[in-house]
């Protein structure tokens, strides 16, 4: 199964918490004190109907009217109503606002995290933080905060009424409150503690079947659908384990509140009922704090809901700072109108060394050489060499561990990062095409493309043919990662992007390695046009397709071996001579690199 990215101590006691509540919070804060405040004023009409039943029965043992007190009555309690669901309405309004902006900070976080880090996280885990775990935060902020405020508030005013009422009666009360509510405070805990543990088992959940999703024809083609449902089965039943725990310790506090409220009734019932036989107690002082304290019950439920949903609620928070501490690259200026250089880049590589983790052995190790303006260079070496992570290294995915890398003399740090990938073309080796229509996976690195330059990189990657043949032409969606084109298809349209970008430095890995023989003569006769006005710098396993690069870079275990050409090194270098022989380049098609193809022409 997936284990999806930790977090710190599910166990650990939701410490400085609250602060991470307050973040998100805070801005909104005028607007919870408005709901609050008005929610508050309905409760506290609400709160003054006991007092006045209390005139209405005195009113009605003296023999007075009642049409008075019946009709202030009537307009508290619609009044009070009207208030109490405007402030509700502005409550749960300023909850979805929060949510809202809990998502938006995630989700532009996200998209700016560094590589190596999402390297470590799932997928499916970061979506469920974006969607599950933000969705949690509401209830913090309807049922969390507010309620637990507007419930203090009233709890207080509640009890300010009953001590006007009777002291003793209200002594009686709370120390029967006190000891439920102690026994409650203990519990809470573990609420916020099985709470992260579900909130994490879900993320599993997310992260195993995105897994599954996101290899789909494989899961098939392997018969490892039971396997699959299995790993998500576990991490659901976990879910769910957790969550029923959850759901107990939720109950108990809940009954635990309604036992206190009872036994509070009992007692009040018991000793007010002797106090009013002993005529210290009036009969309408005793009905009206009877009538408080199953007013009492609202708020103490609503309090308690509340903290119970602040436990939930910031367990969430957790996980949601977890994605918002993480380290993210800068953003690119919003309005960036300055010229972009156009000319070739040259690049320089001075003993760059580059590990991905200490456990690692190094992925580059003290590599050296320069890619001059313009012209294709090519690197080869054995599957493992480091020739990707090169590439990942200047589109500074990752940090050298030491060693310089330059771009035009500068250093690639003391590039704006933005500027810097702008001036790049990078053609990943599976060739990423994105849902959505082939227009959008043409344009995404260049969205100002017009119609012209589409049609131009069309006609040069030889996707013409294919956009006429489609049903909607370019605005055919291609599928869930680009599967209704062929393999060669997703490669030019990955080329065909790259290219519309018009890179000072293009960057191909195995860009060409699932075309047909035609085709990838073709491409490869663009590729060498494009080198006439751009660096291109390419990653090739079949020889074929480099031999005429104007220098090849060798490279084995993470070092360079050997530079040169396709014939000095057939006669210099051991290794690039076998990688020949082994693809049939030796000798007089060693000389005459194109004769392995069919000219189209
Ligand atoms: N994201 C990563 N995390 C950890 N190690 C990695 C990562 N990517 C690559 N490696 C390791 O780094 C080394 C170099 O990999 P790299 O992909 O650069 O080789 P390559 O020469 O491009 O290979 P190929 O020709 O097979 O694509 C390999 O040992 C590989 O296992």
């Amino acid at each position: 199964m997936v284990r999806a990215f930790r977090s710190k101590d599910v166990n650990a006691p939701a410490k400085g918490s609250w602060r991470l509540l307050l973040v998100h919070i805070r801005p909104q804060k005028w607007k919870l004190v408005l709901g609050g405040l008005l929610g508050f004023i309905g409760g506290m009409a609400g709160l003054a109907e006991p007092l006045l039943a209390k005139s209405v029965i005195d009113t009605f043992q003296v023999g007075g009217s009642m049409v008075g007190p019946i009709v202030t009555l009537t307009i508290l309690v619609i009044v009070g109503a009207a208030l109490g669901a405007l402030g509700a309405y502005v409550l749960e309004r300023t909850a979805e606002t929060i949510v809202l902006n809990a998502r938006l900070r995630l989700v532009s976080r996200m998209l700016r995290l560094r590589v190596p880090d999402v390297d470590r996280l799932k997928p499916g885990d970061l979506l469920s933080r974006v969607t599950a775990d933000s969705t949690l935060l509401r209830a913090v902020c309807t049922s969390g905060v507010t309620d637990a405020i507007t419930a203090s508030l009233m709890l207080i005013g509640c009890i300010a009424f009953m001590a006007y009422m009777d002291a003793v009666l209200l002594g009686v009360t709370l120390g029967v409150l006190v000891v439920i509510g102690v026994l409650t405070m203990v519990v809470m805990p573990r609420i916020n503690r099985t709470t992260a543990q579900a909130q994490t088992a879900l993320g599993d959940m997310a992260a195993t079947l995105d897994r599954a999703l996101q290899a789909f024809r494989t899961v098939k083609a392997a018969g490892a659908e039971q396997r699959e449902t299995e790993a998500v089965r576990g991490a659901a039943h976990t879910a769910w384990r957790k969550g029923v725990s959850a759901a107990g310790w939720r109950s108990l506090t809940g009954a635990s509140t309604m036992l206190a409220v009872q036994l509070s009734f009992l007692a009040v019932l018991g000793v007010g009922g002797m106090r009013v036989a002993s005529g210290t107690l009036p009969v309408s002082s005793l009905i009206a704090f009877l009538l408080y304290l199953f007013y009492l019950t609202g708020p103490i439920s609503q309090l308690v809901n509340g903290v119970t949903q602040l436990q939930t609620g910031l367990a969430a928070v957790t996980r949601l700072r977890e994605i918002e501490d993480l380290p993210a690259e800068p953003v690119a200026p919003v309005e960036d109108t300055a010229p972009r250089p156009t000319a070739p880049a040259t690049v320089t590589l001075d003993n760059v060394h580059f590990q991905y983790d200490t456990e690692r052995s190094p992925a580059l190790n003290g590599i050296t050489f320069t890619v001059p303006a313009g012209g294709m260079t090519a690197l080869v070496g054995p599957s493992g060499a480091g020739k990707s992570t090169m590439f990942a290294l200047l589109e500074r995915f990752y940090e050298p561990s030491s060693g310089t890398i330059t771009l035009d003399g500068r250093p690639l740090p003391d590039l704006p990062l933005p500027d810097l990938r702008r001036s790049l073309g990078y053609v990943e080796q599976d060739a990423p095409v994105l849902a959505g229509s082939l227009r959008d996976n043409l344009v995404f690195g260049n969205p100002d493309a017009t119609d012209d330059d589409i049609a131009d990189v069309l006609r040069r990657t030889q996707l013409t043919e294919l956009v006429q043949r489609l049903p909607e032409g370019l605005d055919t969606a291609v599928g869930h990662r680009g599967q209704m084109l062929s393999g060669g298809e997703r490669q030019r349209v990955a080329i065909a992007r790259a290219l519309l970008r018009k890179p000072r430095l293009l960057l191909l890995d195995e860009a060409t390695s699932q075309l047909d023989a035609v085709n990838e003569l073709r491409l490869r006769d663009v590729i060498e046009e494009v080198a006439g006005t751009t660096t291109v710098l390419v990653i090739a396993h079949r020889l074929s397709t480099v031999t005429t690069a104007d220098r090849i870079v060798v490279l084995e275990a993470g070092e360079v071996r050997a530079i040169g050409s396709h014939s000095e090194l057939l006669d210099r270098d051991d290794l690039y001579r076998e990688l020949a022989t082994t693809q049939f380049l030796t000798g007089t098609e060693a000389m005459r690199p194109m004769a392995a193809h069919t000219d189209p022409a």
